[in-house]
């Protein structure tokens, strides 16, 4: 089947997650323009690398690119792969007291010597783009105002434009990391969903995805899941980046998800391909943001539609 559009008549509809994203990044421009024009302000984010990943290089490119794009200031900062932990967080406490900047974000993995949990301590809690920080994650757990982590906001807002209502829904979260498993579950249960939150652990798991309306696939496994896990007419987001040969094109490479596509659009009812689904959705709610953390720190009301 190579009909990929929305108005096949078999399989899934796909969600078109980089034309989502597109009309994020829009509003965050209208966001942005005002800011500057009403209050003289230029939001700004930076993201500091540490080492020379390449995969982390593209993404950093990415989110310095989308920046740039919405009118916001970018900053970039790169550290040596041996930098130690005195110098980064030197840096991110610059960051934290600089006025010019509202989101920051330090693009992981980070090298062995250096310690995730303690670098995202550093970072000030009203600067925490990426909702990693204690504060944050206990604010969405508590209902209160966070900075939500941004691939699990991406995930809520698309999922919001696929129901008018996620009341009651049976959602399974497949997957339990602070950067997204647990953050996406409290977000689906704070729209009044039925959450279960299964993992690599979990007995029967095909057994429990099929009775999910609503199935995230997070488990970092390429095309783990499997057509017949998914509940006819589910809606299935699918969370992972596999980067692996190209069938079909030597010496390149391709994006696969952590949901097997072509089995599962032909049950279930709208799902997400990989790429463009929630990849795009990342960048855009980074900078969404961005936005919502420059209001809060000028004191100015926050855009809606850009927050949990
Ligand atoms: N502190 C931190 N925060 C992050 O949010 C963070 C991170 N570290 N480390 C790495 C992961 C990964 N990540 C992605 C962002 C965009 C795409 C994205 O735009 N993907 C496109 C395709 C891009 C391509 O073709 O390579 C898509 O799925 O369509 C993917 C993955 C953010 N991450």
């Amino acid at each position: 089947m190579t009909d990929v559009s929305n108005d096949r008549t078999s399989g899934a509809k796909i969600i078109d997650g980089k034309a989502f994203a597109a009309t994020v990044r829009a509003q965050v421009a209208e966001h942005v323009a005002r800011l500057k024009a009403d209050h003289g302000i230029t939001p700004g984010l930076a993201v500091v690398l540490v080492g020379e990943d390449p995969a982390s290089e593209v993404y950093v490119s990415h989110k310095h690119k989308a920046t740039v794009e919405v009118g916001m200031a970018s900053f970039e900062h790169k550290l040596p792969a041996d930098a130690s932990e005195e110098e980064l967080f030197a840096l991110i406490d610059k960051l934290n007291a600089d006025p010019n900047v509202h989101g920051v974000l330090c693009q992981f993995p980070v090298p062995d010597h250096l310690d995730e949990r303690r670098t995202v301590a550093r970072i000030d809690p009203a600067k925490d783009v990426d909702g990693l920080s204690v504060t944050n994650a206990g604010l969405l757990s508590t209902g209160g105002k966070a900075l939500v982590s941004c691939t699990p906001l991406g995930c809520l807002m698309l999922l919001r434009a696929e129901f008018d209502s996620l009341s009651g829904k049976e959602a399974v979260v497949v997957g339990r990391s602070n950067l997204f498993g647990k953050p996406m579950a409290q977000l689906l249960l704070g729209d009044n969903c039925t959450v279960t939150i299964a993992h690599s652990r979990t007995k029967d798991l095909a057994e429990v995805c099929r009775r999910a309306d609503i199935l995230v696939a997070a488990v970092g496994r390429a095309e783990m899941v499997r057509g017949d896990w998914v509940k006819p007419g589910a809606t299935v987001i699918d969370v992972g980046i596999s980067r692996v040969p190209h069938p079909d094109k030597p010496g390149k490479t391709k994006l696969i998800g952590d949901v097997n596509f072509a089995e599962a659009v032909e049950v279930a009812g709208a799902i997400t391909p990989v790429p463009g689904g929630v990849g795009p959705m990342t960048i855009a709610c980074l900078l969404a943001n961005t936005i919502t953390a420059c209001c809060r720190a000028n004191g100015l009301e926050e855009p809606e539609g850009l927050t949990a």
